[in-house]
């Protein structure tokens, strides 16, 4: 049989088949799946693919969760646009710039439904991140397969320099690439990103490397973010994956690009969307069917997958063990446990904002910082979206994005306030639009047309805690399942594509039940560099040429 030709470039990444059976379900059965971001886009795409009839409930107007993007109105003051008051300006807000990286084989393939060449992604041609001191890492023209990746980034990055490397404590640092998954999520149990680097002696200077690409990604504190995630994330993104630390974005809002058309390509398929529905209470009845209550009436299904945001899921979950007393038994007393047991990462700010003259031209589409007070990155919308770029025209303007992660009033008491999350908005605001002054100066002398401020807290946080506690796909309850980035997958996945995966992986699990072939799902190598060829001579050589022509080519000042 010929080996299954791999979805990116990657060779080694793994194909995780699924268990085999019929090709479509045959009795007709009804699936309501609660939550229309990915990991709801994704259950609901296999389960109606496979025959089964799904309801799709989704809380917001549009689809994506917090890839979500929705039009702006014009207010009645906005002169600008006084003569459209209320009509669509050509703006329109998101959740927040996301990054489609390469090795997202999962929510590749759910994206080519509705768009086979994946045509809507443009790739951004670099990712640097700037220090408050002006030093700059750039990912554009590393190699892309390991471990000569990390090597030649080592050699060139100004912020890890060379004359840092011995004092970095090796058995630690070896860890990082003689990973092997599902056991090393739970090796690092009960420590910290923060502790990790701190043993791993971690150049100072470099963390940001460390915990802007990968910890603050996830919202949380180094401190209270688990090393084991750091870990993964460090092996999927770089470190075990030749697809590269590069990704992709949207040529147009989230909504144009990606979620109207893949909710087209569901409503093909038979499947009731339905927008702006929240799903209010779940029950199971004696007969193991499944009843959905919604401000419009009640849904009376087969089975149900909970794919909402991780907060909203333990509202749902709880009542769950108060129905039909008597009938827990330990097993669904310890899951509820687990489930009471979830906590949310603090608020992050996104604020957009549409500029009466551009930045500089040189800028960067997307540019990571550190030491620039709450700024995490900047974004100039129009250098991709064909949305902010038609405004950016037809105002001589630009559409800039920026974000604050882990803005905790609690760690940060000068960000306290009456306004959302706790927070005073206006402090927020201004201390993010003082630090994108000092990033990109010139924005200093233009006036702010329109600005959307926008602070949540739905992000799930990966703790410290024991791996195993972590809730899975699978349920103590028959005919329901579960979905969403803040799932345990035993395989090296984050963010947007566990989402999508653990949305797979929940259809899996129903069709299983129903004797259907799930989604086969491919991963990128579960081992690390060392633990899959502990001979790397060959690798070494490659490395030691890498490591003297890159040497070559940086300016000794830099080292
Ligand atoms: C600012 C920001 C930047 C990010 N950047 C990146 C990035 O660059 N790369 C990356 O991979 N990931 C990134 N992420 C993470 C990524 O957004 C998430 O991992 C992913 O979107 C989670 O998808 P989900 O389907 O699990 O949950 P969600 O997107 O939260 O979807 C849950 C859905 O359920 C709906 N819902 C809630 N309650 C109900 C109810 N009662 N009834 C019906 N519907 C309900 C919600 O409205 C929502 O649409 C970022 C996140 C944020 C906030």
């Amino acid at each position: 049989m010929s080996r299954p030709v791999p979805p990116g470039r990657d060779r080694g990444a793994v194909l995780h088949p699924a268990a085999p059976g019929a090709e479509r379900v045959r009795d007709g059965e009804h699936v309501v799946v609660v939550g229309g971001g990915i990991a709801g886009l994704a259950a609901a795409t296999i389960l109606a693919e496979r025959g089964v009839r799904v309801t799709l409930l989704e809380a917001c107007d549009q689809l994506g969760g917090r890839v979500r993007a929705w039009p702006v109105e014009a207010p009645a003051e906005d002169a600008d646009d006084a003569a459209d008051d209320g009509a669509r300006t050509g703006r329109t807000m998101s959740r927040g710039f996301h990054a489609f990286f390469r090795q997202y084989y999962t929510l590749r393939a759910l994206l080519r439904r509705a768009d086979p060449e994946l045509a809507h992604l443009v790739p951004v041609p670099d990712y640097p991140l700037r220090r408050g001191d002006g030093l700059t890492d750039s990912f554009a023209a590393l190699p892309l397969t390991p471990p000569v990746n990390l090597v030649a980034f080592v050699v060139r990055s100004p912020t890890f320099p060379v004359s840092a490397l011995p004092q970095v404590h090796l058995p630690s640092a070896l860890e990082l690439v003689s990973v092997s998954y599902p056991e090393s999520h739970e090796r690092y149990d009960g420590e910290s990103a923060q502790d990790f680097l701190d043993r791993l002696r971690f150049p100072e200077g470099a963390r940001h490397l460390a915990l802007e690409v990968f910890a603050r990604s996830f919202f949380a504190h180094p401190t209270d973010f688990g090393a084991g995630e750091l870990v993964g994330m460090f092996h999927t993104y770089f470190a075990g994956s030749s697809e590269g630390l590069l990704f992709d974005v949207p040529d147009d809002d989230y909504d144009t690009a990606l979620w109207a058309p893949l909710g087209r390509y569901l409503g093909d398929l038979g499947v009731d969307v339905r927008t702006g529905t929240r799903a209010e209470s779940l029950a199971q009845d004696e007969d193991g069917s499944w009843r959905v209550r919604t401000a419009s009436g009640e849904l009376t299904a087969d089975a149900v997958v909970v794919a909402t945001d991780p907060r909203v899921a333990r509202e749902l979950l709880a009542p769950l063990a108060d129905e039909r007393p008597g009938t827990a038994g330990p097993e669904r007393e310890d899951w509820h446990r687990r489930v009471a047991a979830g906590r949310n990462a603090p608020p992050f700010a996104v604020l957009r904002l549409w500029l009466d003259g551009p930045v500089a031209p040189e800028r960067e589409a997307f540019l990571g910082t550190s030491g620039y007070d709450l700024l995490d990155n900047v974004t100039v919308l129009e250098r991709f979206e064909q949305g902010a770029a038609d405004w950016a025209r037809e105002h001589g303007g630009s559409v800039v994005e920026l974000h604050g992660y882990a803005v905790d009033p609690e760690r940060d008491p000068d960000l306290a306030g009456d306004g959302p999350r706790g927070l005073d908005a206006q402090r927020l605001r201004s201390r993010l639009l003082d630090a994108l002054h000092e990033v990109y100066p010139e924005t200093r002398g233009r006036r702010v047309v329109h600005e959307e401020l926008l602070v949540e807290d739905d992000c799930g946080l990966v703790g410290t805690g024991p791996w195993r506690d972590r809730l899975t796909v699978d349920t103590p309850y028959p005919g329901l399942a579960l979905a969403g980035d803040g799932l345990r997958v035993d395989w090296p996945i984050a963010l947007m594509e566990r989402a999508a995966v653990t949305g797979v992986l929940a259809a899996n699990h129903l069709l299983q039940g129903w004797g259907v072939r799930g989604e086969d799902v491919w991963t990128v190598p579960l081992q690390g560099v060392l633990k899959r060829r502990p001979d790397l001579s060959v690798a070494r050589a490659a490395v030691a040429r890498t490591a003297r022509s890159a040497r070559a080519r940086v300016p000794l000042g830099r080292r």
